[in-house]
């Protein structure tokens, strides 16, 4: 007989204030759980239905407070980060501890139910000392980002009640996140090594979810994750089949390491795929240019077709910035993958060289995995 069990989880924290204060100067009112602080960063929204664990632990939204769209937040819980794959890879996380400055919902689910879960939300960002903030109408505010686009604002997360002024003061002078550096936040110090194959896949980690990691091992290869500002002397010298260029946070113009990196493997023809701030570096080392968007993307359900074929997948994404579509004409690049709701640029292909890039997420994590064939289309240049 079949056996599940189910585990349940309450909440136990008390209740805390909560507020979230915009550069614009709307306050709005909420619940407070997870840690008691104040934190600092772009307010944006995402608009999935489950994968807070994978969108929280995603680098690429360090610096940002993330809004959920979807009301009813926590009811599954959260896994337990102990667990590993073979390669000693947290198997539900996409980094070892959470990277969004903080989180926005409508409801938080107090009790929590699922076969794998090991803590609730609210006990798992209080660990983590990340403010959360509860019974904000998050449909709302995300009609006032698409409107306004995404803005700085002040999470204050308090057992006694908040003064607003002195918050609004300190927002006026926090770092705007256009002008944050996050590399040295994200990216690794040394070089990791995943598995003993005889072939080798050099992961350029400027903020690597760990689903790459695993999609390159699916594939069969040895895997060396290198810093976002490794040499191509460097990243020669392991003798890649093939080069990940990863997603990260921030602007990829704050990137220039990397980009004069990919300049080199992009002349010398080595294979290479980038994914998200991998795309937009390869764009602007292959003469495109970035710009930021309104309001980004964000979500699982976002419809991109493959100009190859002319079939429409749905895509998991995460990115602020884009290669604007009017740049691809004079650069070194074919359009591969467009964005059917805005016709932004979602994939270019290298017009000669073994260079191929997305700008949604192959890996997923959340999200479905219809584009996994993109690491297959890598495996395919690294064979040729
Ligand atoms: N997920 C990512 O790699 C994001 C890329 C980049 N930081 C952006 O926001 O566009």
């Amino acid at each position: 007989m079949l056996r599940v069990t189910i585990s349940t989880k309450k909440s136990t924290h008390a209740k805390k204030f909560g507020k979230l204060i915009f550069d614009d100067g709307t306050v709005l009112d909420g619940e407070g759980f997870g840690y008691s602080t104040t934190v600092f960063g772009e307010i944006v929204f995402n608009t999935g239905m489950v994968g807070y664990t994978e969108a929280l632990t995603d680098p690429s939204y360090k610096g940002q407070i993330l809004t959920l769209t979807y009301p009813l937040v926590g009811n599954y819980g959260v896994p337990d980060p102990e667990v590993k794959d073979d390669d000693g890879i947290p198997k539900y996380f996409e980094a070892n501890e959470i990277q969004a400055r903080g989180l926005v919902i409508h409801e938080l689910s107090h009790t929590a139910s699922h076969w794998n879960l090991s803590m609730t939300l609210d006990e798992w960002m209080y660990n983590e000392k990340i403010p959360g903030i509860a019974e904000i109408d998050t449909r709302a505010l995300t009609k006032k980002l698409r409107t306004s686009g995404v803005m700085m604002a002040a999470l204050v997360v308090s057992d006694t009640e908040i003064d607003v002024e002195a918050v609004k003061k300190q927002l006026s002078e926090a770092t705007n996140y256009n002008s944050e550096q996050f590399m040295d936040a994200v990216s690794t110090k040394e070089e990791k090594v995943y598995g003993n194959e005889e072939q080798t896949v050099v992961v350029i980690d400027t903020g690597a979810k760990f689903a790459i990691i695993r999609n390159v091992r699916e594939l069969g290869y040895k895997v060396v994750v290198v810093p976002w500002n490794t040499s191509y002397e460097k990243i020669m010298s392991y003798n890649p089949k093939g080069i990940v260029l990863s997603s990260g946070p921030g602007d990829p113009q704050n990137c220039p390491a990397t980009i004069e990196t990919t300049k080199k493997l992009i002349e010398n023809n080595i294979p290479t795929l980038g994914i998200c701030l991998g795309a937009q570096i390869i764009g602007i080392a292959g003469n495109t240019e970035t710009y930021k968007l309104k309001y980004g993307h964000r979500g699982q359900n976002k419809p991109c077709v493959n100009l190859e074929t002319n079939q429409v997948y749905v895509t998991s994404q995460n990115h602020g910035y884009g290669i604007k579509p009017e740049s691809l004409e004079k650069s070194d690049f074919n359009l591969w993958f467009t964005n059917a709701d805005d016709k932004t640029v979602e994939g270019i292909k290298h017009k000669t060289k073994r260079c191929i890039a997305v700008q949604f997420h192959p890996e997923a994590a959340p999200g479905p995995f219809d584009c996994k064939y993109v690491f297959e289309e890598l495996k395919e240049l690294m064979e040729k």
